[in-house]
């Protein structure tokens, strides 16, 4: 198919005028022939069936029903008219009903005239009605293209007011079809079709607009949704390969004094196997003269903490400077202070630099940090101002990188002459599937062990009414020197509520556990920066025995000794939130808990997370459901990925897809890693057109 021809602008299409061509563009997005081609549908009707008005069930299915209008009529109501028409078949009468674009409706519906009309049925008071059916002449509908399964594309009900309905899109499908003559060229190799016995393009798009049976139109979705997986995976692959050769890191090929005496004479425990593994994946990276780009996984509490150290070490034995950035200041800070203690005696100049640290200091660490003094420095996005100079940064640690995203990620980036080593620690897991879309331009690596002696948190779902029960619980563990955390939502729109609930807990709480037997600490946003730390202070010391916090404890806090984490209105939480929360405890030898307190109205999908959190403490399992109950775009961080704006494929549902395109593409670049064999000709040229294009749906027909 001559390229050229589906790049036509879409008003040449017959059939589209020049206010249908605007719509198009502005409400669809639909600029061209090409455009349009690959507006798919997003579901199909089984069409093989038509209804009689006798037939229908008082539920609200699809159905699809041959009858004529026999009149309008205006109905007043609270919220405006609605219009209906009375509309019968041999064996009955219902209605019909539109809400908006009466007139439009009125001047072009015609009456006494055979309809088939598809819709979904609601019954009140004994009568049928259809709300803004899909409508289209018998005479026509019996002249167009007959598929067994109608294709339902997402427009919305605003276009189809505007007239442009599912019948319209469909006539200028048909009409795109006749005026290219369905004549699509192929875009994967012979190789690859033959070996996953793909169809052809012009058949998958012919199929996937109008389908002959269902079988060819499994086949047709199957193989747009590999060709759009499979050249997202060929992007993220070559802009990984590219990186490793173009952009040269610097080579840590030492391993010298600071590692070795660290490993030797001050590794507080033995790591575990991951930690160790993680640590060599890491290190052969360092060494190999490419930039090292990699993403560290690790479930909540599995000590990712001394292997970012590890790494800092081997930079400082290669004369080099490290940071690492945080979220928030209470995890820098946190962080800073586990560092620290665990570079004593290793002579380690290591600062912390954080929106609150005074001037002088500043002025101070600025100044260390170009002259090459301060080898590590710790911080919040502070450490992101221009004014922050590094003499010879050569690896930046970032930790819970979606709060930062990837603008900032290239940000550290330009902090020296040459990009430094980037390594980003998480710690909500990213389910695998979704790890390998998103950052499939990062190597990853997974600490998939937890320290030894970990015993599993036990999690509880206990209702408000239960509350007494819980506080008699909170006390005994109280009782054998435990610590517990009582955590309160704080959602951002709702703030002030919010704030109402923390506080009004804060007062029943000490009510119930009054001084001097019960210190407690409070945490929230609203506080100053030195008063936070000081009230955290007093509880990783132990000073408090329970923390009141919102969600600015979500990440990272590190307290041992904490063993009860109570998470209040625990529904209102989201499944990563919750786990993240959870994780604060169980990070010492004790048997942990944690309580979810909800009140009895609980929505199929609070329910959903509670069921999950008390099933499992596997953050892999918990991403997975999440990703399921949410979709991708709601998971943190992932809505700045454009990789989400697929046109077929769902990265959820078609995950084994995915792998299948990602193993192929791996496949292709192994053994031609600049496409230049004969036989991926034409993966070359799509690649190009994609490279060209940008969006990947711009090109391929
Ligand atoms: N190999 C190990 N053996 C025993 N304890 C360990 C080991 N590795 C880490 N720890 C301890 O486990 C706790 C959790 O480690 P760390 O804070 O590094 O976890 P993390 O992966 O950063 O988790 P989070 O993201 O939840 O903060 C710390 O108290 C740490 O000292």
């Amino acid at each position: 198919m001559n390229a050229n021809l589906l790049q036509t602008p879409i008003d040449y299409l017959k059939g589209v005028g020049p206010n249908r061509a605007e719509l198009l563009r502005k409400e669809m997005g639909i600029h061209t022939y090409q455009d349009l081609i690959n507006f798919f549908p997003n579901r199909y009707l089984d069409k093989t069936r038509f209804y009689k008005v006798k037939e229908l069930l008082p539920s609200n299915a699809e159905v699809q029903i041959i009858g004529k209008i026999v009149g309008f009529k205006t109905v007043e109501q609270k919220r405006g008219k609605r219009l209906v028409a009375d509309f019968i078949d041999d064996t009955g009468r219902m209605e019909l009903v539109w809400f908006r674009g009466h007139k439009w409706i009125r001047e072009n519906l015609k009456v006494n005239t055979p309809y088939v009309i598809f819709g979904k049925t609601n019954n009140y008071g004994g009568i049928f009605s259809m709300a803004h059916p899909d409508m289209e002449l018998l005479e026509e509908h019996e002249k167009s293209l007959r598929t067994a399964m109608q294709p339902i594309y997402p427009s919305s009900e605003k276009l189809t007011n505007k007239g442009i309905t599912n019948r319209v899109v469909n006539k200028l499908m048909q009409q795109l079809f006749i005026e290219t003559r369905g004549r699509f060229f192929d875009t994967l190799s012979e190789d690859i079709k033959g070996n996953l016995s793909l169809i052809s393009r012009a058949d998958a798009l012919f199929n996937v607009h109008f389908p002959k049976s269902q079988e060819l139109l499994a086949k047709a979705q199957f193989r747009l949704k590999f060709e759009e997986l499979f050249y997202i995976q060929m992007q993220l692959l070559i802009k990984n390969m590219m990186q490793k050769q173009k952009i040269k890191g610097f080579v840590f090929d030492k391993i010298g004094h600071y590692f070795d005496d660290f490993y030797k004479n001050h590794l507080p425990f033995e790591l575990t196997g991951a930690q160790k593994r993680v640590i060599k994946e890491i290190r052969s990276d360092l060494g190999s003269g490419a930039q090292l780009n990699r993403l560290l996984q690790g479930d909540v509490g599995s000590g990712k903490t001394i292997v970012a150290l590890m790494c800092m070490l081997i930079a400082l034995d290669n004369d080099f400077q490290a940071c690492l950035m945080a979220p928030t200041e209470i995890l820098a800070t946190q962080h800073f202070q586990g560092l620290k203690e665990l570079c004593e005696g290793l002579d380690i100049n290591i600062a912390l630099l954080t929106g609150s640290v005074k001037t002088a200091r500043r002025r101070v660490i600025h100044e260390q940090l170009e002259d090459g003094t301060l080898n590590i420095l710790i911080g919040t996005h502070a450490l992101l101002e221009d004014k922050v100079k590094f003499q010879n940064l050569g690896l930046a640690i970032i930790d819970e990188q979606h709060r930062f995203g990837v603008a900032q990620r290239a940000k550290l980036w330009h902090k020296n002459h040459l990009p430094p080593h980037i390594l980003v620690m998480t710690a909500t897991p990213i389910p695998r599937t979704l790890a390998m879309s998103l950052y499939g331009d990062l190597d990853v690596s997974v600490i998939d062990e937890l320290p030894p002696g970990r015993q599993p948190i036990k999690t509880v779902h206990r209702y408000d009414s239960n509350r007494l029960k819980v506080f008699r619980f909170i006390k005994d563990e109280i009782q054998k020197g435990r610590q517990i955390y009582i955590v309160y939502p704080l959602i951002q729109e709702s703030e002030k509520m919010d704030y109402k609930d923390l506080m009004d807990g804060y007062e029943s709480i000490a009510r119930e556990f009054p001084m001097p037997d019960y210190q407690i600490s409070i945490v929230h946003g609203q506080m100053k920066p030195a008063d936070k730390d000081y009230e955290m202070e007093r509880f990783v010391k132990g000073e408090t025995q329970i923390m009141v916090a919102t969600t600015v404890i979500e990440v990272g806090v590190n307290v041992p000794n904490a063993s009860v984490m109570i998470i209040e209105s625990a529904e209102r939480f989201g499944l990563s939130q919750l786990h993240q929360l959870r994780g604060r405890v169980g990070r010492g030898a004790e048997q942990s808990y944690c309580i979810l307190m909800t009140s009895h109205k609980l929505s199929e999908e609070g329910k959903t997370r509670l069921q999950t959190m008390t099933a499992t403490n596997d953050g892999f399992e918990i991403a997975e459901v999440d990703l399921k109950l949410r979709g991708p775009g709601d998971l943190m961080g992932t809505q700045q990925s454009g990789i989400l704006n697929l046109k077929i494929a769902d990265i959820v549902k078609d995950n084994q897809i995915l792998k299948v395109a990602r193993d192929f593409a791996k496949r292709v670049l192994s053994e031609d890693p600049e496409l230049k064999m004969e036989k991926n000709k034409m993966i070359r040229y799509t690649y190009q057109q994609l490279a060209k294009h940008k969006n990947i749906w711009n090109y391929i027909s």
